[in-house]
């Protein structure tokens, strides 16, 4: 018999008492210590593993999102695509770790749904901060993180300034298109009310995307990010309701009629309606 291969013969570190390594790296001493099943139900690992790994994917979109719209507002577009092009992808694999959670049946879940209490995703504030950057504002979803005020200013903080879409419509206003005076209001805390002007601009855009590249590209990689949050939308309130039908959520909302109501919801409405127009 051959000996065993022995990856040091050829360079591989194998002590690392006094060096940097991956788990070091990674700290992965937090991560992976931080599963905590409240019941002994076999699938709750699954349902922590989700959410937690969805976290983790929120935090990376957050990170790019804020750059994108930083980017943009320094008319620096090449590099706004590359971040939202990014945010997409991370969406698309958001979407398809749907398909791991829907192997969870009703009774499975059941056994361990009471020991949820009252917590919900409705309580992530990740999530609410994905909605208000893309331009989803809702000054009533700051209420349920009130107990934890650096949470709220986090929040705060992203109401404060202008949204992804807020900036991409301020880059058409410095860019010479009229976008209507609603565009430049000093507070940006409640969801820009659509506007003629910024639909005609679009249109301008769409009509002639030779002339107007850059603002065509963006308009581009907006509708791809929204298009990729609806599937994640879609994906939730169809399992949900696999899961639990039409129970009301732990969060006290009316569950997936709530979530089929949310459906509606539009981050980029003139970039949908321009396309009836051209
Ligand atoms: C068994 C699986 C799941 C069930 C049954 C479920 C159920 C629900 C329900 C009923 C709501 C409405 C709020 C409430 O009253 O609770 C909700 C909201 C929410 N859930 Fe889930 N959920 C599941 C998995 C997930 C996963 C994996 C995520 C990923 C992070 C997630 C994130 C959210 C978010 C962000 C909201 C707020 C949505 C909004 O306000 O538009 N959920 N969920
Ligand atoms: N709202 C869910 C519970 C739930 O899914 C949940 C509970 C705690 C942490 C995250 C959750 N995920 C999404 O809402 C329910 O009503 O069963």
């Amino acid at each position: 018999m051959s000996k065993p291969y022995d990856p040091s013969a050829e360079g591989a570190q194998m002590s690392f008492k006094d060096r940097m390594s991956y788990s070091d790296y990674l700290h992965l001493e937090k991560v992976l210590d931080a599963q905590e099943p409240l019941s002994t139900a076999h699938d709750e690992m699954l349902f922590i593993i989700q959410h937690q790994t969805s976290e983790l994917w929120m935090k990376l979109a957050l990170h790019e999102i804020s750059s994108a719209i930083r980017s943009i507002r320094a008319d620096r577009l090449e590099p706004s695509f590359k971040m939202l092009t990014r945010v997409s992808r991370i969406f698309e694999q958001l979407n398809s770790a749907w398909d791991v959670l829907r192997t969870m049946t009703p009774s499975e879940y059941t056994e361990f749904r009471d020991s949820l209490g009252q917590s919900s995703g409705f309580q992530s504030w990740q999530y609410r901060a994905i909605e208000f950057m893309a331009g989803n504002r809702n000054v009533a979803m700051l209420r349920p993180h009130a107990h934890q005020p650096e949470l709220t200013e986090k929040l705060e903080a992203v109401l404060a300034q202008p949204s992804l879409y807020d900036e991409a419509i301020l880059l058409l206003a410095r860019n010479g298109f009229d976008v209507g005076a609603e565009a430049n209001k000093i507070d940006w805390r409640e969801t820009r009310s659509e506007s003629e002007e910024v639909l005609a601009a679009w249109q301008a855009i769409y009509r002639d995307p030779q002339r107007y590249w850059m603002f065509y590209e963006l308009a581009e990689k907006l509708v791809d990010f929204e298009d990729y949050f609806r599937r994640w939308r879609f994906n939730h309130v169809t399992t949900v309701e696999r899961i639990i039908g039409m129970k009301r959520g732990t969060g006290g909302t009316s569950g997936a009629s709530y979530l089929k109501k949310m459906l509606e919801v539009e981050l980029f409405p003139e970039l949908w309606k321009v396309r009836t127009r051209l």
